[in-house]
């Protein structure tokens, strides 16, 4: 096989991002994979799925197969199919949200229940979101890293709107699944905060169209309804 042949064979990680309603998980999807944000809320009915490749130390590149789970889900037949099989888990909240928080340990319990008799169990990590609105903030930092300390859990803190430690959230957890050591360098260059950009919603297909994401950036979206 030729190099070209054996780079274009990228390992595929699935990542399933859950957590409650309106916390910020497509939002969080579609600022990694499109490097977009929109203000506007749009509830997720099932599931949607992005697709985004991923470079990590040692020339190894990575494509990210992200579950966007509609937080409606929770307690519903199809919540433990779509999260069994993960490499990983985001387990988001909203750091102005208080019951977002309160409700992860239901939606823990459900991931460990749907792992139970998986050979491989997923790296989880807790992903506070909204940290633009520190001054809203109402899940203290302290309950935060017990909540990781107590599961071993990978801790992180993000911004859709920003796009701050958004790359570095995906890139950490791919990293940690695969066994590969990120260097201080290539965290503070994830760190990255990114100027937020509004998209409109209803712009959004013409605004594509016009301005098609880069090569390496593709996405999948499906509305799973049937599901719903
Ligand atoms: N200020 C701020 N707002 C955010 C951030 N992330 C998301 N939002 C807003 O929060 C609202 C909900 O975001 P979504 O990404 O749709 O939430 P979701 O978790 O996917 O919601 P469901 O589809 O119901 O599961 C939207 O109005 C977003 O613009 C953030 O980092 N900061």
């Amino acid at each position: 096989m030729s190099d070209s042949e054996e780079d274009s064979q990228d390992k595929q990680l699935k990542i399933v991002v859950i957590g409650d309603g309106a916390c910020g998980k497509t939002s969080l999807a579609t600022r990694f994979a499109q490097e977009a944000f929109g203000k506007q809320y749009k509830q997720t009915i099932g599931l949607d799925f992005f697709l985004k490749r991923i470079s990590l130390p040692g020339n190894l590149n990575v494509t990210l197969q992200v579950w966007d789970i509609g937080g409606q889900t929770l307690g519903g037949k199809m919540l433990d199919k779509y999260v069994y099989g993960a490499h990983g888990v985001l387990l988001v909240y909203d750091i102005t949200n208080y019951q977002s928080f309160e409700n992860l340990e239901d939606w823990f319990n459900m991931v460990k229940k749907a792992n139970e008799e998986a050979d491989i169990q997923p790296v989880v990590s807790l992903v506070g979101n909204k940290i633009d609105l520190e001054h809203m903030r109402t899940v203290k930092a302290d309950k935060h890293q017990r909540f990781c300390q107590e599961n071993s859990l990978v801790s992180q803190f993000v911004s859709a709107k920003t796009g701050d430690s958004v790359y570095l959230c995906f890139q950490r957890v791919a990293a940690e699944i695969l066994g590969v050591k990120l260097n201080k360098a290539e965290i503070e260059q994830s760190q990255r905060v990114v100027k937020a950009d509004i998209v409109n919603y209803s712009q959004d297909t013409v605004a594509r169209t016009v301005n098609p994401p880069r090569s390496s950036m593709l996405q999948i979206k499906k509305y799973f309804t049937s599901f719903s």
